[in-house]
Formats: structure tokens, sequence, C-alpha cells
């Protein structure tokens, strides 16, 4: 999250009179993140997120991304419900915005996760596979390979220096990839955008996945390939080895990948890795100074495309 459009406590106010949330205390930034706005929002009932929907987060896409996570909430899963407004609506306009208010959930993200840690993720990933069955919206992947071209060509545009370089790299490596996600392999609603960031822990469990904002529907192959790109990796984007394996282990103990799946990750690894990069430069070659954002290095993304070659060619 971060702050794009500045609400102020007023503002709030007359958005949260449309809610039974009883009288606004406090509303706090949230500087995390990188694509909506967010804000901590603190009401006579207690502790909610306050949501204004950005450019990449289309508003049609919201019925689907809130309704997935309802529908996964209501069947238990760790994560946050949407709230409703008098009218029974999650959606309403702020400052320009769609905005929603969800609920708050506790615990923190790992910045340095076990390979416990990485295995309870991996099964609440499986699970979170398992129990969006039955959703019946689709959405298209807003960040699929069309959109990979379009990022691309935008970068194009404004790269200079060391983003011009990554962006060649990237050229080279979109060319040799070619169509990745061909394959029939099983698949439904994926979160699309499980980062450690996005998980929250606490007492050693996962007590929340947040941030469906970037939810589709895709291959679940698709989905672990983001997720072990997103977690096993360190900051200099070096594969680590122990925790691919802990994360994978934990996913199969809930959903067992078929052969099909399993021959198919690394290529899916690599599209993950090109797919980060990608928003990443972009985001940094049109990042705003003025915005509360802090934008990600794509760099360190473009590294994981080594391992998943190196596990290919194995
Ligand atoms: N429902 C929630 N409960 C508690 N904290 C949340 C919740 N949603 C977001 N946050 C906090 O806000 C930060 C950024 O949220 P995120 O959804 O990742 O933003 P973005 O939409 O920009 O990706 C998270 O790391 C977390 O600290
Ligand atoms: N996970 C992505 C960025 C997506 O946004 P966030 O708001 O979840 O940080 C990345 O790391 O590039």
């Amino acid at each position: 999250m971060a702050v794009f459009t500045p609400v102020s406590i007023d503002e709030a106010k007359g958005f949260l009179a449309g809610y039974d949330l009883g009288e606004v205390v406090e509303l706090t930034p949230i500087a995390e993140g990188v694509e909506n706005t967010n804000y901590r929002l603190e009401t006579a009932n207690g502790r909610f997120v306050l949501t204004l929907f950005e450019g990449r987060t289309d508003e049609a896409s919201l019925p689907f991304c809130l309704g997935l996570t309802a529908h996964l909430a209501a069947r238990g899963f760790p994560c946050p419900t949407p709230i409703e407004d008098r009218a029974g609506a999650w959606l309403g306009r702020l400052n320009g915005r769609a905005a929603a208010v969800i609920e708050w959930k506790t615990g923190a993200w790992l910045r340095h996760p076990s390979e416990a840690d990485q295995a309870a993720a991996g099964a609440v990933l499986a699970r979170l596979h398992q129990t969006a069955a039955g959703f019946e919206i689709q959405r298209e992947n807003p960040v699929g390979p069309a959109m990979w071209r379009r990022l691309a060509d935008r970068c194009a545009a404004g790269a200079s220096g060391e983003d011009r370089v990554l962006l060649d790299q990237v050229e080279a490596a979109l060319a040799r990839l070619g169509d990745v996600f061909g394959a029939d392999l099983p698949g439904g609603p994926i979160h699309a955008d499980y980062f450690p960031d996005n998980i929250l822990f606490e007492g050693g469990q996962v007590s929340a996945v947040i941030d469906f904002y970037f939810g589709c529907n895709g291959a679940f192959a698709y989905d672990l390939a983001i997720a072990l790109s997103a977690w096993g990796f360190d900051a200099e984007g070096r594969a680590m080895p122990g925790a691919i394996a802990a994360f994978q282990r934990g996913y199969e103990s809930v959903r067992p990948l078929s052969d099909a799946e399993r021959a198919a990750l690394p290529r899916l690894g690599e599209a993950a890795a090109l797919r980060f990069t990608l928003t990443r430069l972009h985001d940094r070659i049109f990042h705003d100074p003025s915005k509360l954002v802090t934008p990600k290095d794509p760099a360190v993304f473009l590294r994981r495309l080594e391992h998943w070659r190196a596990v290919e060619t194995a």
C-alpha cells in the first residue's frame, strides 16, 4: 500500500457516514505497498483499512477481488472480509476513486521467514486454491502477456541508463520465453501477488492473506511459481534452495502437483520473474517523488530468471 490520493479526516468522516462503524477516531496513512492508497482507520467499533483504488486496479475488477476475499473468509480461510455500507455495498467513491473499507487483521509480515514459516505459507496458498473452488466471477489476469508487451513499450519511451540495460534483458527474455500459458493446467481463482508482505503471521501461524487486487483466474502452478519467486530468494535475488523446497513441500502437503504442473514450474517461474521485473521497472521509470510510495528494485527480480533457467535445463 501507499498514499497516492490523500484523504483528510473530514473527508473520511463524510464517506463513513454511510457505514455503521461508529465515530471516526483516527486516520493514519499506511506507507507500505505500491498499488493502492491505504489508511488505517480507527472508529468507535474497531480498526479497519480504508482503501482507495488507483490506476492498476480497475473498478470493474473489484467485484472479483472483494468477492473472492468474502467467499474465502466465509469459508474459514484467513483473509479480511470487506465491510458493507448501510445499503449493503462494498464499494463507494471518495476523492474521485472507488473506495472500500476492509476488516483489519492482526499479525505482521515476516522479513526473515524460517523454513517452517515457508512451509506454512505454502500450505495456506494450496488451501486458498482449494477454498476458492466454486467462486463464480471470472477475471482475466490484468498483468498477463498482453500487458507485459504494453509495459515494455511504455518503459522503452522513458528508460535510460541502468533501466535501459534491464529493459533490453527483459526484451530478450520475453522473446525466448514465447507462449508460456498454452498448457492445459489445473486452475481457478489465484492470488497472483502471494509475496511475504501480503501474508501476515501471528504466533507462528498465518493469520491473514491480504491484497487480492491482482487476483484473477489462472493456473494454480503459475500462482505457486509467483510465490516461490517471492519467498525463495534473498534480497539480492539469489535462490535459497532450502526455502524454495520448504514452501513447495508445504504447498504439496495440501495439494500435490501433477507431473505436468511440476514440469511447467521452471518456465512459469521465468514468466513470474519477467512479470514483476516489468511492473517494478515501469513503476521506477515513471515514479512520482511527490507520492508516498517507495518503488521496488526490478534488477533483483530479473536475477530470478537465472535460477529458473538452470532448473529448466537440469
Ligand atoms: N486487512 C488488513 N489488515 C491489517 N493490515 C493490513 C490490511 N491490509 C493491508 N494492511 C497493511 O498495509 C500494508 C500494505 O497493504 P497492501 O494490500 O499490500 O497494499 P497494496 O494494495 O498497495 O499492494 C500491508 O503490508 C499491511 O501492513
Ligand atoms: N508484490 C509486487 C508489488 C505489488 O504490490 P504490493 O502493494 O503488494 O507491494 C512486487 O514486489 O513487485
